[in-house]
């Protein structure tokens, strides 16, 4: 190999940055940390053990080093926190934050300004809380219409075999239209543009961020800096779905204030998020101004990111644990078949909680989903475990979901084994949150929009094993696909027949 005499300069740079970044970024721990997985390259440290190998490298640093251990990933020290810590870490509410470890890595703030305000979080979950959960039988025969829309239109008629591919949209089609129904209301949920902004929102926003976090090995900002740069320069993929939500809530949202101002006490009001915000004395306003739009509109995405793509991914997980499996499939359609029966095609939410074994099913599928580590929680201030071990302040946490959904003493020897009826057998509903089932999370935080998913996917699930044979291609379950430890549901496609009434 030939080298002219000006290169050298440049390797002389490149190994003084190099060697900087190695002196800036080596971890320093303090003392009483949990213990630091040895590795054997500077900088690298372990991120292609964790990025390519995340299952066994963590199953083989837990053996040796116990709960919690460090790793050194991207440049960053983590925490990985098992099944006997992980549940003190959320526990401590006002120490650890999910939206403040996410921010770097998911900057939803770019796009959606009033995400950074603190009330904003607090505002989603009470309306979640009041303007969901507690009418979810309100909503429950709209979610169920909206839901067989999307079949008869989407899947339709499969007398000969349908092969349906799932990846990347998993259903989120699916699942928009329900949640539109209960987020902007009847008179707009069955536009086709918003049922396509709602579905298509965060899988347009994850495409830009989906850069491997190489940058972080310099500092997580950089990396935060560089995959926004096309939203700072005016490429914005998202804007688009912004500007349909607001033409299309604009006469909406008009025609309600006004029917408010002539009808005063005989006004209806109708039953979804837009009128709890309406409602709202926070947010009540006399005209509907830009501004105003553009508050709801950002207001409405938030849920929208936090619930659509969520709850599909779920909806299409158990359906492939579904096709994967035919010895649960007379077992489950039997049960689907009666409660058909009983309500007469009309699920009401008395028949949604008597589908007690596809509520096991999918609270397996849910435990069974392979993420190795997810949710992560920023400590905000140097905390000590009860076990003595202290981390310092600006330490992200990492969830090692397998750890705990995979542990033995609570799932039996062969925790990895898919137990149908593991939750119909001990009383755990697939959306009741607990210390060895941390799908929705745990404590003051745990997901609050649970209740509502879990219908949306039982009736999803239940409607369609109803009409269709669902196998996967190959006859057997199918393989989850990874992203260093994260996991999407397999992509080989479903096949759908029709079901001989
Ligand atoms: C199967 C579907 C879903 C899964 C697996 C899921 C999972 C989670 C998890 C793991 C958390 C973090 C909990 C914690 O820190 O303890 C969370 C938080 C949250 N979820 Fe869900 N979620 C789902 C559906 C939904 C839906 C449908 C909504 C809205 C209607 C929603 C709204 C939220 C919100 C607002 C938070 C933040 C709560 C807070 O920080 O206080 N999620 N979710």
């Amino acid at each position: 190999m030939y080298f002219s005499f000006e290169t050298i300069p440049t390797f002389v740079w490149v190994f003084i940055a190099t060697y900087a970044i190695y002196l800036i970024k080596k971890p320093r721990l303090s003392k009483n940390e949990p213990p630091m997985v040895p590795y054997k390259y500077p900088i690298i440290g372990h991120t292609v053990d964790y990025a390519l190998n995340a299952d066994n490298f963590l199953v083989e640093c837990r053996q040796k080093y116990g709960d919690p251990f460090n790793i050194y990933v991207f440049g960053q020290v983590f925490t990985i926190a098992g099944n006997e810590i992980a549940h003190e870490v959320y526990k401590q509410s006002d120490t650890f934050s999910l939206t403040i470890a996410t921010r770097d890595m998911f900057p939803l703030y770019r796009v959606l300004k009033s995400v950074l305000d603190p009330g904003t979080l607090e505002q989603v979950v009470k309306t979640i809380r009041e303007g969901i959960t507690a009418k979810l039988s309100l909503y429950t025969g709209r979610l169920q219409k909206q839901i067989m829309t999307y079949i008869n239109k989407e899947i339709g008629d499969c007398s000969s075999p349908k092969l349906i591919k799932t990846a990347n949209d998993n259903f989120a089609s699916m699942i928009a239209r329900p949640i539109a129904d209960v987020l902007v209301g009847q008179e707009i949920s069955k536009n086709e543009d918003v049922i396509k902004a709602f579905a298509d929102f965060t899988k347009d926003f994850t495409k830009i961020l989906a850069i491997p976090p190489i940058l972080s090995f310099i500092h997580p900002k950089v990396h935060t800096q560089v995959i926004t740069l096309p939203l700072r320069i005016g490429f914005n993929p998202i804007l688009k779905h912004l500007i349909t939500l607001k033409k299309h809530l604009k006469p909406v949202l008009e025609k309600r204030l006004k029917e408010k101002k002539i009808l005063g006490e005989k006004y209806e009001p109708p039953v979804d998020i837009v009128e709890y915000f309406l409602d709202n004395p926070e947010y009540e306003t006399k005209a509907i101004t830009d501004d105003y739009l553009t508050k709801i509109t950002e207001f409405l995405f938030s849920i929208v990111v936090a619930s659509i793509h969520t709850t599909s991914r779920h909806l299409t997980s158990a359906l492939y644990d579904f096709a994967g499996r035919p010895e649960f499939w007379d077992d489950i359609y039997e049960e689907q078949l009666r409660i058909d029966k009983e309500c007469n095609g009309e699920l009401t939410p008395h028949h949604i909680n008597k589908m007690v074994k596809l509520d096991s099913f999918l609270r397996e599928s849910l435990r069974t989903f392979d993420a190795v580590a997810s949710t992560p929680h920023r400590c905000l201030e140097s905390y000590t475990f009860k076990n003595g071990m202290t981390i310092p302040k600006g330490r992200t946490v990492q969830t090692y979901l397998m750890d705990i959904h995979y542990n033995t003493t609570a799932y039996g020897p062969e925790p990895r084994s898919f137990l149908p009826y593991h939750g119909l057998e001990n009383n755990f509903s697939a959306s009741r949150t607990d210390k060895n089932f941390f799908m929705f999370g745990a404590g003051k935080h745990a997901c609050p929009g649970r209740f509502f998913a879990v219908s949306e996917i039982k009736i999803g699930l239940h409607k369609l094993i109803l009409n269709y044979h669902i196998r996967t291609p190959s006859g057997k379950v199918e393989k989850k696909v990874h992203y260093g430890p994260f996991s999407e549901p397999p992509v080989a496609g479903l096949i759908f027949e029709s079901r001989k009434k």
